[in-house]
């Protein structure tokens, strides 16, 4: 019972999730975020390629397939008790992605209704994390990725919310143009009953410019004047109770809208424990000051000892995707285990 009452104060009900889907708040917000082009509806077969096992590009989306290492002989003797893999070709949505690279200046970011495929972004250069150029790169990072597997799963993107008509769920194709985002200028806004409560930096770096007074100030300012004047004033959005994400532009002074969220145990809250934003909020609730009461503003105020990059666990090396089409999770591992194998003798044939 008291475990109930507790998660009820952490967090409000969840009367829409819908709203939080790309498609619902970008018309409303289209001039305050990153321009982009949703693709929709979706064929099935493109549904059920993403929800194939394997990561593999349809045909006709330039790209030259992923070409095992194994020799020819060893191909064959390894793969002949494995299906063959279903072939894909969607000709409409490549030219359609094609048409957004163009139209973005050669460079796409790629999402599906809410989730977008950042834990596959060490499949393309690190310097440019998620920029697709073609086609392919679309598909490759789409079906790499497990975060956006949870968008694919209609039981998942309906927990606990009130809206549960699953029927009205389809499946988006969000591309935006790609932008070098400098993250130090990423921010996560937590907002409450209608009461913007607390903002923190994005992602866990200690970056030393937010140590300063006067740079906390003008954050904490320009978070609440595009609050105001753009989200809580815009009587098309309807949550009382969500997560945005907003990159403020290099003189702090303006800030995008990159994204919105539920407020829910699915979207993290970052540097503060929703147990924290609950005490915010009620504190603030108490004060009867509602909107008017600054937001807590947290960053990474001590250097960072970790260097392991985000999402470390959904890493494998390129080679290991070749190996990866049509085999079994046990023929991949023997596979990958020979090539590692191969890889050492290789070393030790070089030092000797
Ligand atoms: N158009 C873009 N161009 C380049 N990078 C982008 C673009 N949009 C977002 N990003 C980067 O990708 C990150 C994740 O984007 P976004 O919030 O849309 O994805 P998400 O999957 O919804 O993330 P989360 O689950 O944390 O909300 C952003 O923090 C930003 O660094």
């Amino acid at each position: 019972m008291e475990s109930s009452n507790v998660s009820q104060s952490l967090f409000p009900e969840l009367r829409s999730v819908l709203a939080f889907q790309f498609s619902s708040w970008y018309p409303i917000f289209a001039g305050h975020t990153i321009k982009s082009t949703i693709i929709r509806p979706l064929p099935d077969d493109f549904v059920q390629y993403l929800n194939d096992d394997g990561v593999y590009i349809p045909d006709g989306a330039d790209q030259v397939p992923l070409s095992s290492s194994l020799s020819d002989d060893e191909d064959s003797e390894s793969n002949e008790d494995v299906e063959p893999l279903r072939s894909y070709s969607f000709p409409e949505i490549d030219k359609r992605i094609r048409e957004c690279i163009a139209l973005y200046e050669g460079a796409v970011f790629p999402k599906l209704n809410f989730s977008s495929p950042r834990d596959a972004a060490w499949m393309l250069p690190i310097s440019s994390p998620l920029k697709c150029t073609s086609p392919a790169d679309v598909y490759m990072l789409l079906k790499s990725s497990d975060f956006v597997s949870f968008d694919l799963n209609p039981e998942l993107v309906f927990e606990g919310a009130a809206d549960g008509d699953k029927t009205v769920y389809a499946l988006e194709l969000v591309l935006r143009k790609w932008y070098s985002i400098d993250r130090s200028r990423e921010l996560r806004c937590f907002v409450r009953g209608g009461m913007l409560i607390g903002i923190s930096q994005r992602d866990s770096n200690y970056y030393p410019y937010m140590e300063a007074s006067d740079v906390q100030y003008k954050i904490t300012a320009t978070v609440t004047k595009l609050w105001r004047e753009c989200i809580a004033t815009e009587e098309r959005w309807r949550p009382k109770d969500y997560v945005f994400d907003l990159l403020l532009t290099r003189d702090l002074a303006r800030a995008h809208i990159i994204d919105f969220n539920p407020y829910a145990p699915r979207t993290d809250a970052l540097l503060f424990t929703y147990e924290e934003l609950g005490k915010i909020f009620h504190s603030k609730k108490l004060s009867g000051e509602h909107s008017q009461v600054e937001p807590v503003f947290k960053f990474v105020n001590t250097p960072s000892t970790s260097a392991a990059p985000e999402h470390q666990h959904n890493m494998m090396p390129f080679e290991a995707l070749s190996l990866s089409n049509g085999n079994d999770i046990e023929e991949f591992a023997r596979l990958w285990q020979e090539e590692l194998k191969k890889g050492v003798d290789n070393d030790s044939d070089e030092e000797s």
